[in-house]
């Protein structure tokens, strides 16, 4: 079955990857390649989507996709979530640097529509999302410090991953993320049980994540590189193709890989 789609932030260098993923894919159809209402690029061709046009949110209500996969940025959240109930459509939202109203807006909206949420839609991070689960309950007395680096261009700090990455520590210690957050590295000691964030912005870097676990005398490093954009493309039609076929709800890649199921068989 092919499942018809419409890329949100169509112009932006996601949103290119994602149309270009779908341009050799034989089950995914881009219906739609959405920039914002304002911009210059509305109308014009879309590079790699064969035929298509730059269009505003309201044509792709109109083209009534199956599913929205939203890489624009947090500010049009509430719009596309909107639009895509609007079009009867499911969303997966890959958006970062999302405030504490937006996370609970995309919780609600699973109440009414089919909502997929990820931070990273790349296999990989969410996998090493469930080894550092396991591996802070483990170490449980490890300090734990969670780095980061990305291109020149991101906007959002720490990223959305090492924040997934840091729920995972806390959950893996039965804690809340906020209670034990001391936020990006600055001057002061360490405190007991805190988890700390340090970003790095430099070039042409696509996406790099450490969780660092130390011990006096010894460290465990988990870590996480992307080299090619195309990874997080994939993911994200992954993502799209499995939630069309979900209840109303909303979701996390945990949920559409599996992944906690096909760890307990190792237990
Ligand atoms: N989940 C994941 O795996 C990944 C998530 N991301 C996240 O995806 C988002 C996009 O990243 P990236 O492609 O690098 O960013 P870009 O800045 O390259 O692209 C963002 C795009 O969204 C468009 N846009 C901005 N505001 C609106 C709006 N109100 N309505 C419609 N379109 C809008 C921009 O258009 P214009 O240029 O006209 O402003 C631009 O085309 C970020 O939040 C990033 O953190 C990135 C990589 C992987
Ligand atoms: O902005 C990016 O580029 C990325 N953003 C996501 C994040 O904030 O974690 C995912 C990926 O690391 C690339």
């Amino acid at each position: 079955m092919t499942v018809t789609v419409a890329v949100l932030g169509a112009s932006g260098r996601m949103g290119q990857e994602v149309i270009t993923a779908i341009a050799s894919n034989s089950q995914v159809e881009c219906t739609a390649a959405v920039v914002r209402d304002s911009s210059s690029a509305v109308g014009e061709p879309v590079a790699g989507g064969s035929g298509l046009v730059y269009s505003t949110l309201a044509d792709a209500v109109k083209a009534r996709p199956q599913v929205f996969i939203d890489f624009s940025l947090p500010t049009a959240l509430s719009d596309n979530l909107q639009a895509a109930r609007d079009a009867g459509a499911a969303i997966v939202v890959c958006t970062t640097g999302l405030s504490t109203e937006q996370q609970q807006e995309l919780q609600q909206a699973g109440e009414q529509q089919r909502v997929l949420y990820a931070a990273n839609t790349s296999v990989g991070v969410n996998l090493l999302a469930e080894l550092v689960q396991l591996a802070s309950g483990v170490l449980a007395q490890a300090d734990i410090e969670i780095t980061e680096a990305h291109h020149r261009h991101k906007r959002d700090a720490p990223s959305g991953t090492a924040l997934l990455l840091g729920e995972a520590v806390a959950q893996g210690r039965q804690q809340q993320l906020a209670d034990v957050s001391a936020g990006i590295r600055g001057d002061g000691l360490r405190g007991d049980g805190e988890i700390g964030f340090a970003s790095i912005r430099a070039a042409d870097i696509i996406g790099e994540h450490t969780v660092l676990l130390a011990h006096p005398g010894e460290r465990l490093e988990l870590t996480h590189r992307v080299s090619n954009r195309n990874i997080f493309a994939k993911g994200a039609l992954q993502a799209a193709q499995w939630l069309v076929e979900q209840e109303t709800g909303y979701y996390q890649m945990r949920d559409m890989l599996n992944l906690q199921q096909l760890l307990s068989k190792l237990a």
